[in-house]
């Protein structure tokens, strides 16, 4: 069997029902779908820990004694979701979606077993499905008491299909409910980089590039350009080129004829065609391939593509905003990415600074702001009040994550709070300034220190020793073993 017909079964593990008393149950879902339902050439079984969870590992050594043909069939992979996330649907989605984006790179079918899990994986993979557009099926289990011939009974769950991507790997912003001015905070520190983008999004079509750290802001100020610009009644289309491989990206960017490869029954409009005389924005388009480099460098500058297995080319009517956290210009240094693309993409560049640099009031205000909109968005009758301990351990911390960091902290402080946010309420990194992730920590700005030295001197190390202080550069190298950096 080849790769691409493989067939692959994804479930959660079912920390309650797969288990009585600590030992693997075989009346619990996934044993039972075991017993009467698997034909599939893979089953990856997810947890949502970092690694070394016993029961995930004492439930495939028992599939595997008990179905000895499937030993090679069943794995499992750890997701490492934080606890208090399993119920958060926006903090789920992404990882999910970059696994199934992986996996439909090589399976012919994803089959989802819906049943374990927490309420929120379940709506992750109703809107997987229904935004990703991968031959994907959502398959629950009846029990056998519930059934006619008290066998447990498959079913298929049909999810509304829709052609429209919604994913946060690929995110549609509907024309009907187009973004408001007031979901943009422009803060001092960010004016600069507003008043260019919106210079940008008055000339027409012209390509930029947006550099900065993840959480920065980057696909945020795509929107923007995108809704300042007289394309703001067409589509905006966010595409996250790292997460797909080279010949899915090419088929979901230019789109494909029918039969240009196995699987493709018919003919499909790639986004090219979907954002037509709207944005297109580009996320992470550092990590292209060499063959995508390529083939985008001909789309920029013939203002055509073909789409996979087509013979005529069409006419690109999209501007291109594309961004990155790597430094590009390093990368085409070292020749991982093509210079003449860099050129053709950034000729506007905008670069969003970490909020490490933007400075206090810059943070007060995002607090500020997210504090509001989140107070509108959950629907709570008075906005967070934090105590004078717990807002100068906020003023005080970094953000490494940055703006996405500092929202995620706001929603999820108006889930696990009463309304008044006391220093226990905090994460236990921003409590607890020895944990080894907390940006109080002197390592935690060394590693920072050492990043933006090498990253300034372009890898050059004997120069960001010198500038860092360094007696050898044997410790700059220590230091950069031991950060991970
Ligand atoms: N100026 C801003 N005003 C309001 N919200 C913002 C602003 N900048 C960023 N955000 C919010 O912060 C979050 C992270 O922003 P965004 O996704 O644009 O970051 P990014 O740099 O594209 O991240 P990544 O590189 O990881 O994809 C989003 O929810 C976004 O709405």
């Amino acid at each position: 069997m080849s790769k691409n017909d493989s067939k692959i079964l994804l479930s959660w593990i079912a920390s309650n029902n797969d288990f009585d008393k600590g030992e693997v149950k075989t009346s619990g879902p996934t044993w039972q779908f075991h017993q009467y339902f698997f034909t599939h050439d893979r089953h990856i079984i997810l947890s949502s820990k970092p690694d070394e969870d016993i029961r995930l590992e004492k439930l495939l050594n028992r599939l595997m004694l008990d179905f000895p043909d499937r030993r090679d069939k069943i794995e499992g992979r750890y997701m490492n979701i934080p606890d208090n996330d399993v119920i958060n649907v926006f903090a789920l989605k992404p990882k999910v979606e970059a696994l199934l984006l992986e996996l439909s790179a090589t399976a012919k079918q994803i089959d989802v077993f819906i049943s374990p899990g927490t309420p929120a994986m379940q709506v992750v993979w109703y809107l997987c499905q229904s935004g990703l557009g991968l031959p994907m099926r959502l398959l629950q289990t009846r029990e056998a008491k519930f059934t006619q011939n008290n066998l447990p009974e498959l079913i298929a769950v049909e999810a509304e299909q829709s052609t429209i991507p919604i994913s946060v790997v690929v995110r549609q912003q509907l024309n009907d409910s187009p973004e408001q001015e007031s979901d943009y905070l422009i803060t001092d520190a960010l004016s600069p980089v507003y008043s260019r983008a919106k210079r940008i999004s008055e000339t027409e079509r012209v390509t930029c590039l947006i550099q900065g750290a993840s959480g920065t802001g980057k696909e945020h100020l795509a929107r923007y350009i995108h809704q300042q610009s007289n394309r703001v009644k067409r589509p905006f289309i966010a595409v996250n080129c790292s997460a797909l491989g080279d010949s899915l990206l090419e088929s979901r960017l230019f789109g494909h004829e029918k039969g240009a490869f196995t699987g493709a029954e018919k003919a499909t409009e790639g986004f090219f065609d979907a954002a037509k005389g709207g944005t297109l924005f580009l996320d992470e388009i550092g990590d292209i391939s060499p063959y995508m480099q390529q083939t985008l460098l001909r789309v920029l500058q013939e203002q055509e593509f073909t789409p996979v297995g087509a013979t005529k080319p069409r006419k690109a009517d999209v501007r291109i905003v594309a961004a990155t956290h790597k430094p590009l210009r390093q990368a085409c240094q070292n020749g991982q990415f093509r210079w003449d693309l860099f050129y053709r993409l950034s000729v506007a560049e905008l670069y969003l600074p970490p909020l490490s640099e933007r400075g206090l009031p810059d943070k007060q205000a995002l607090i500020k702001h997210f504090v509001k909109a989140k107070q509108k968005a959950f629907r709570k009758p008075n906005p967070l009040k934090f105590t004078t301990a717990a807002k100068k351990l906020l003023d005080m911390y970094l953000f490494p994550g940055n703006v996405r960091e500092l929202e995620n902290l706001i929603e999820s402080l108006y889930v696990f709070t009463d309304g008044t946010v006391d220093v226990a309420d905090l994460p236990d990194w921003l409590q607890h300034p020895d944990s080894p992730e907390s940006s109080f920590k002197w390592e935690f700005h060394e590693k920072e220190l050492i990043r933006r030295a090498l990253q300034y001197f372009n890898g050059n190390k004997s120069k960001a020793k010198e500038a860092l202080g360094y007696g050898s550069i044997n410790t700059l190298m220590d230091r950069i073993k031991e950060y991970k950096i």
